[in-house]
Formats: C-alpha cells, sequence, structure tokens
C-alpha cells in the first residue's frame, strides 16, 4: 500500500504555532537578533575558507529602528544574506533552520556558536505582525529579493533593491484590537529594554537610537536632547572575561546591573568547565535576606543563557531549595532546549550542570566559613534558618551535604559555633552533644534543665530558632555523637555509684511522688526526683519523640492535631521546698500538699515559657500561701 504524506494546513498550522510556542510576545526581538547574528557568524565561517570575504569586525552589526508613523520595526543585518533558493527553503519551510544546517558543515570554532537551530524563530515575527517584508541581498551576488507574506495567505518572492550584503527585516507592527496593544513595540527606549534583557550578549554591536542629554553647542550652558545612535548591547558577556582581568567591582557591579541585589554581595563564584558538559556561570552569595526570602513569593532559580541569548529568568533546576539564596547566571551552549526554548528538557546536560553548581556552591561556603568567618556569620545571619529547613526537608536527604554548614550559639564560647568545633573540644567521658531550646539565649541561659550539664563542663549549643530541633532530630547524631536535649530523660551524666544512690532516693520518695502524679492527673506523665537540677526546684522535661518546645511550634501550626509532649515533673529534692513539701506529706496536711504540687507544677509550666492552665487559680493559690 502507498504510503501517503500529511496534508497540513500551513495557516492554521502557522497560527497555532506561533501563539502557542513562546509565552511572551517580546521574544520576537529576541528570535530576529539572534537570526541577524547568525547570519553574521556565517559570513565569519564563511570568510575562514573564502579569501573573497574579508572579516573586519567593524563591518558588522545589526540596527534596531522603530517608525511610529509607519508602524514598522525593521531590523538590519551585515549578514551573509539569502539567495532566492535559501529564502524559498529557509522562510518557505516551516521548521527547516538554514542555521542548524550549516552548524552541522561547518565546526563552531573560537566561540562563534550559532543560534538557531529549530527553524520556527523567525515566524514569532506573526505574534506582532500583520505583515513582514525581508530584504536581503547575499554575500558574493548583485541579486537582492524581497520576501513578504502576511502569515496568512503564504509568501511571495521577488527581486529586491537592497543595495548592501545582509538582511533587513520590516516588521508591520498589528493595529491596536480591543484588548491588545501592540503600540509599546514601536517605542524606541521599550524595544530597547528588550534588547538588554535578551540580547545584551549579543557579540555584535545592536545600534539603536537613543536619546541622550548633551550641553548646547552654541555655548549657552544649555542642555539639550538628542538622538544619537549608539550600541546597547553589552556584547562581551563578564562570564566570557579572563578572571584574571575581573575585579571584584566588576563582579559588584554586574550584580546591581542584572538587579540580583540591593546589598553588596558576600561572595562571587565564577566557574568556566569545559568537559564533558560545556558552561560558564557566575553566582553570588548575597549578604542580605530579600523581604520576601522565608515567603512563599520568593522565586528561586538562575538566569539561564544558551550561547549568550537569555533563555530563562528563573531556572529553579539549576538550584536546590536550601540554596535558594544564590543569584546568578549559567550559560552553556550544550542544553538541549525545546522548540520554545522558555521550557528546557528536563535533560541530562541541566541535571549535570545543576549537580555541578550545588558542589561548587557547599565548598565556597565551607572556605567561606573556614577562611572568612566574620563574612561566613553575616551570611549564616541572613540564610542558616534556610540551610537548617534543609537538613529536615525531604526526610533528611540532604543532611550530610549540610551539616558541616550549620552554626549554633554555644553555651560557652558566647558566640556561633559549628559541629565540628563542638566535637572537637568535647572532653573524653562527655557521651552527647548537649543542646537547650528556648525563645531567646537569655532565656535559655536561665533555664534550670541547663544546671547540671553546664556544671560537668559540658558546652551546650542554644537553640532558638523553630526548625533547629526538627533538623537536628533529623540528623539525629554527628561524627558519631548522638544530640540529646538537656530536657531529655537521661542525661548521661551520673556515675553508676550516682545512679544506685538516685535509684534509692527515688524508691524512699516513692509514695509521696505517686500521690503528686494523682493529683496531676493527665498533666504529666509522671513526677520525680531530679538529676539534672541544682539550685531550682523544679523543672518540666519530656520523654518520647515530642519535647516541649515542639509541642509549642505544633500548637501554632493550622493543622494542628493536639500533639503534646509526654510532661515529667521534676523536682530537685535537695531544695527547701522539697522539705516542705515532704513534711506536708508526712504530717497529712492535705490542703498543703496539695497547693505545693499545683505550685510547683505552675512554676515548671512558666520556667518552660508555657502558659498556665487556669491563671485565676495560680494566683488564688500563691494568695493562699501569703496568708
Ligand atoms: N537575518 C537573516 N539572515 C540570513 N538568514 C536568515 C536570517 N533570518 C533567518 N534566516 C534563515 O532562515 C532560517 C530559519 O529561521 P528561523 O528563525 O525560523 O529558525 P532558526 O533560527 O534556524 O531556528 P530557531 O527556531 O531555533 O530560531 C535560519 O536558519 C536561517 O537560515
Amino acid at each position: 500500500m502507498a504510503k501517503k504524506e500529511f496534508k497540513a494546513e500551513s495557516k492554521r498550522l502557522l497560527e497555532m504555532m506561533v501563539n502557542s510556542i513562546y509565552s511572551q510576545r517580546e521574544i520576537f526581538l529576541r528570535e530576529l537578533i539572534s537570526n541577524a547574528s547568525d547570519a553574521i557568524d556565517k559570513m565569519y565561517y564563511r570568510a575562514l575558507t573564502d579569501d573573497a570575504i574579508q572579516f573586519n569586525q567593524e563591518d558588522f552589526y545589526i540596527r534596531v529602528h522603530a517608525d511610529k508613523e509607519a508602524r514598522t520595526i525593521t531590523i538590519e543585518d551585515t549578514g551573509i544574506g539569502m539567495n532566492e533558493a535559501e529564502l524559498e527553503k529557509n522562510l518557505g519551510t516551516i521548521a527547516e533552520s538554514g542555521s542548524l544546517a550549516f552548524k552541522k558543515e561547518n565546526e563552531a570554532e573560537n566561540g562563534h556558536d550559532i543560534i538557531g537551530q529549530f527553524g520556527v524563530g523567525f515566524y514569532s515575527a506573526f505574534m506582532v505582525a500583520d505583515r513582514v517584508v525581508v530584504d536581503t541581498k547575499p554575500a558574493g551576488s548583485n541579486e537582492a529579493y524581497r520576501w513578504e507574506s502576511d502569515g496568512v495567505e503564504g509568501y511571495t518572492i521577488e527581486a529586491g533593491s537592497k543595495q548592501e550584503t545582509g538582511t533587513t527585516i520590516t516588521v508591520y507592527v498589528k493595529e491596536n484590537e480591543e484588548e491588545e496593544s501592540y503600540d509599546e513595540f514601536l517605542d524606541e527606549s521599550h524595544l530597547q529594554s528588550i534588547v538588554k534583557k535578551y540580547s545584551d550578549f549579543i557579540r555584535y554591536p545592536i545600534l539603536m537610537n537613543t536619546e541622550v542629554q548633551k550641553p548646547k553647542e552654541d555655548d549657552s550652558e544649555e542642555i539639550e536632547t538628542v538622538t544619537e545612535e549608539k550600541t546597547v548591547n553589552s556584547m562581551v558577556p563578564i562570564w566570557r572575561k579572563n578572571k584574571a582581568d575581573l575585579t571584584e567591582e566588576d563582579y559588584n557591579n554586574f550584580y546591581h546591573e542584572k538587579h540580583y541585589g540591593f546589598d553588596e554581595p558576600l561572595k562571587h563564584i565564577h566557574i568556566n568547565v569545559d568537559g564533558a558538559i560545556r558552561y560558564s556561570s557566575i553566582l553570588f552569595i548575597p549578604e542580605t535576606t530579600p523581604f520576601d526570602f522565608y515567603s512563599k513569593e520568593f522565586e528561586k532559580g538562575l538566569e539561564l543563557y544558551s550561547s549568550g541569548v537569555l533563555i530563562m529568568d528563573k531556572s529553579p533546576d539549576l538550584l536546590p531549595d536550601y540554596f535558594s539564596f544564590v543569584k546568578g547566571m549559567v550559560d552553556s551552549e550544550d542544553l538541549s532546549l525545546n522548540i520554545s526554548r522558555e521550557m528546557l528538557q528536563h535533560d541530562r546536560q541541566l541535571k549535570s550542570i545543576a549537580k555541578n553548581i550545588k558542589t561548587k556552591i557547599k565548598k565556597e561556603l565551607q572556605n567561606m566559613l573556614k577562611n572568612e568567618r566574620e563574612n561566613y556569620e553575616k551570611f549564616y545571619e541572613s540564610f542558616g534558618r534556610q540551610l537548617k529547613f534543609g537538613v529536615y526537608n525531604d526526610f533528611g536527604q540532604h543532611k550530610d551535604d549540610l551539616k558541616d554548614l550549620l552554626l549554633f550559639h554555644s553555651s560557652k564560647e558566647k558566640k556561633l559555633v559549628s559541629l565540628a568545633e563542638y566535637v572537637e573540644r568535647m572532653p573524653e567521658d562527655q557521651k552527647y552533644i548537649y543542646y537547650a531550646t528556648g525563645e531567646s539565649i537569655d532565656r535559655i541561659e536561665k533555664l534550670p534543665q541547663t544546671e547540671m550539664v553546664k556544671d560537668k563542663g559540658y558546652e551546650i549549643l542554644y537553640f532558638t530558632e523553630e526548625v533547629d530541633e526538627f533538623a537536628i532530630k533529623m540528623m539525629r547524631e554527628y561524627e558519631g555523637k548522638e544530640f540529646k536535649s538537656v530536657s531529655s530523660g537521661d542525661l548521661g551524666l551520673e556515675s553508676e555509684e550516682e545512679k544506685k544512690e538516685s535509684e534509692e532516693t527515688a524508691s524512699e520518695h516513692k509514695e509521696m511522688f505517686d500521690r503528686m502524679n494523682e493529683l496531676l492527673g493527665n498533666k504529666v506523665k509522671d513526677v520525680r526526683i531530679s538529676k539534672r537540677l541544682k539550685s531550682h526546684p523544679v523543672c518540666l522535661t519530656a520523654e518520647g519523640e515530642v519535647t516541649i518546645e515542639m509541642e509549642k511550634i505544633l500548637a501554632q501550626m493550622p493543622e494542628n492535631q493536639g500533639v503534646e509532649a509526654d510532661k515529667v515533673l521534676e523536682i530537685n529534692h535537695q531544695h527547701d521546698v522539697f522539705n516542705s513539701l515532704q513534711n506536708a506529706y508526712k504530717n497529712d496536711d492535705q490542703a498543703n500538699f496539695e497547693l505545693y504540687t499545683n505550685l510547683l507544677y505552675n512554676q515548671a509550666r512558666l520556667i518552660e515559657g508555657l502558659s498556665v492552665e487556669d491563671p485565676v487559680a495560680f494566683t488564688n493559690d500563691v494568695c493562699r500561701m501569703m496568708k
């Protein structure tokens, strides 16, 4: 059976393609400028093999001009042009890329990398145009041609009158429609901003009329506005320059020009990789937290360029969430772009660039921590929380990448210390990494639970942020040393002898504690002799996975299911109040025994930063005691 070719309604196809591939209309300018740049690149390649062609960099440019009256935009280049057959083939066939064919025939070198590959970019002009005219004169020919199309009824090719080699594309901008205005594309300063955004690093000058303020020539000292033709693109991207020629100021200027932030970045990372995958990247570690950083509105991502042309403002796939604070760009000619360029294929190249970048950032932060402590602490102040979220998120998958970047306030050093520093100075007999949680360093400093651990001479890490304890629970240990809350059941501080002693004391007072437990009902899981208090009378601790600090945090969450810590009321049997309690119990003074029990329980809650369940009853209890 004979195989038949599909027939396509090209008019419909063009309409569909143009409007569905590109998400933004302004992209058309990027596509036409990229074509112009490709056409000049081709001249360069031709010059390599054809002695008749001279390639003087100065002779090559792209000119963009808008005419409001005529409603036209022209994009003129001094590139290779097209002969009739090429016009027919390249602009008469959708998805035919003369540039891709050219690239395959000529090995790319010297960074002259041709951009076009899909053979559709040109037609994006029809997003803003109802007619496009192409005047072109191919290199080495005396003939000129004019291609013309309204994008609906096909195209025509006729003899043209263009004098110089190259191509001029005239885009006839659509009239405004009820809900769509196209006027913005006739405004030169707007066109200039589009050029800056997408085509700033096209290697040839893009010339445009710009308004400049100048002193009048008549010596009157007055300033006048004149229109001058200027190169509007930067041409050589900073990432293609030699690192040795760049100063800190150059990087900072780039950071500000690109609006990555208003602050001065703490660090830049300039990467040039030329291996299995080739890419360049400049990354910045900012100093201050963007105002929306810890909100849902914040969008992470790096700018993504392909051969110097901006493809995406914020490519989120290039950064892990825990490094979302990093700003910067990546340029690679190796990426498999899909036809719209705006959507990247989730391919291997992109993944390996992302992996590479992640490793570089981690290494740079580690170096900063080691060699520029002050800067690192500034960074940590702004973004440390994000690192801790990183440890906790994704079921702790990234904890090993991040554990050495964490800092916590230390009871001993009275400043931020890393886990490595903590472990390094642990006395030999210390089994655990101790931590205490609370609202502020001042409050933790006063926590009764820290007494015995401090007395032993052990260092305690102070956790003041909500995420701290969650992150540490996810880590479980560091360098084989388990984390231990100063409020947890067994602190591992007692010797065998001390253990035996406290067991004896506990059994001695068992009945009294049972009675207290009964009085407090389900408010506590247990009442015990404390092994961590020295000068304070009471404290609350928790048994099991949920700590009191976690209970407080969970209580604020909308989806809270009423998760509570199993609280234990601990009493210091060496404190004076213990005697009063004991006396009341022994003398069967029910009223006072109950009063003391409630008072001690409520005091312990207050110390923990928990509210008193019945403040009226509590104040009444205090008054009763004063009588
Ligand atoms: N200004 C120009 N000068 C010379 N040739 C051009 C010019 N503009 C377009 N062409 C030719 O027309 C072809 C089709 O252009 P089009 O923009 O549709 O696709 P492309 O640039 O090849 O690929 P992409 O869709 O990836 O941009 C180009 O490959 C090129 O051969």
